[in-house]
């Protein structure tokens, strides 16, 4: 997967077909909400598998009843790559059956 930077278009082109993925230009981040603190926790724990499997990694803070992901490629110093918006699709694919919302 390149890790070339993406262009502002470029990512939010990308973040289209990814409904709730939002980007401050040099990340781009996503909450989803749960019915509770377990459905949440399970999702973190998917959510770490996918990044061990893809080799990339998300900054991910667990609340209550909820999971926010920020990303962006450190290698490419800091800024959106295509490696960014694959972990955010993967995460996508999954989360409905974690009924995140
Ligand atoms: C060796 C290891 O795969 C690399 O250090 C990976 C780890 N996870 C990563 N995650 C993110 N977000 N950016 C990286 O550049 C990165 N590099």
């Amino acid at each position: 997967m390149a890790v070339e930077p993406l262009s502002q278009k470029d990512v939010e082109d990308r973040l289209q077909e990814l409904p709730g993925w939002t980007t401050d230009g040099d990340r781009i981040s996503r909450t989803y909400s749960f019915e509770g603190h377990f459905a949440a926790a399970a999702m973190v724990v998917h959510i770490a598998q996918i990044q061990e499997e893809l080799g990339h990694h998300s900054d991910l803070t667990l609340g209550y009843n909820s999971v926010s992901l920020t990303v962006n490629t450190h290698s490419a110093g800091g800024k959106v790559t295509g490696l960014d918006v694959e972990l955010a699709r993967r995460v996508e694919a999954v989360a409905p059956g974690h009924g995140a919302r």
